[in-house]
């Protein structure tokens, strides 16, 4: 009988992840396997938990208990390894901001122990592509939002990870530069590379992944391909069906609706 090559190990795999604030039960024994090459988009509604799931995941906040396997080995007991072949994005860290936007990308490569001339390449390469070129000498203090976050995208890839974790990567991006995002994840993942990112734009995850998780109270409600957790629908249609609880405005904020209201 032919042997079938074994499976590469999941790009990442999440068990029991739990993280507790306080009272408050942030992420509740989660569970999540990244298939090496799919390109993954975790929704949830506010507060759900994305982005302490993540930072879990990506070695910046401890878990309480659980494990996160980057590519076959624990971020937390094993961290050289993994974080070698992770790029992050996290969301609202801050970044050395008093560096220009070529010295922030260029430093990041340097830390991540490529050779000062490759960074250099690199940075120059990924800021231009990146709509940045202009406002690379430009501190980083002084970018808007939009081109923060992709200073800060820039940053997560100049070292050639092999997963990208993206926390919100096309909030305050603007239009054009959010195709140029699209398009450079697009080649990544073509390119063998796997991508897993939270938004709240369900349309942009359906376009853009073949994979998807909704997470609400910390919890995993459906996974797995697009097509298996739209069940037939759109993927708007079953995240309501799933996370539910819309609140009921009918009959309050009478305030916001009175025309002649006194000043
Ligand atoms: N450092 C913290 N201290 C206390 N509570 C926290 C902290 N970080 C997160 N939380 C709480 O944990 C829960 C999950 O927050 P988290 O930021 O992970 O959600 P999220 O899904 O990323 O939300 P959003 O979509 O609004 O960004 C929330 O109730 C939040 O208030």
């Amino acid at each position: 009988m032919e042997q079938r090559p074994p499976d590469p190990p999941a790009a990442l795999v999440l068990q029991g992840l739990t993280k507790r604030f306080g009272d408050k039960l942030a992420v509740d024994a989660l569970d999540l396997v990244v298939p090496a090459g799919s390109f993954y988009g975790l929704v949830g509604p506010n507060g759900a938990g994305k982005t302490t799931t993540l930072s879990m995941a990506t070695g910046l906040l401890r878990p309480d208990t659980g494990r996160a396997l980057v590519l076959g080995r624990d971020l937390w007991s094993d961290p050289v390894e993994g974080k070698r072949r992770l790029g992050v994005l996290p969301d609202g860290v801050r970044l050395f901001d008093r560096l220009t936007g070529r010295e922030l990308v260029r430093y990041a490569g340097l830390l991540r122990g490529l050779e000062r001339a490759v960074a250099e390449e690199r940075a120059a390469e990924l800021l231009t592509a990146l709509g940045l070129a202009e406002a690379r000498d430009t501190l980083v203090v002084d970018y808007s939002a939009g081109m923060t976050k992709k200073v800060a995208l820039a940053c997560a890839l100049v070292h050639a990870p092999r997963l990208l974790v993206l926390d919100e990567p096309f909030e305050a991006v603007d239009p054009v530069s959010g195709a140029t995002i699209r398009e450079i994840l697009a080649g990544f993942v073509a390119g063998g590379g796997t991508v897993v990112l939270s938004s709240h734009v369900m349309e942009l995850v359906e376009r853009l992944c073949d994979h998807v998780a909704v997470v609400s109270a910390g919890r995993v409600l459906a996974a797995g391909t697009l097509d298996e957790v739209r069940a037939g629908g759109s993927l708007e249609q079953r995240f309501v069906d799933l996370v539910g609880g819309r609140s009921d405005v009918t009959g309050s904020l009478a305030w916001l609706r009175t025309s002649s209201a006194s000043s």
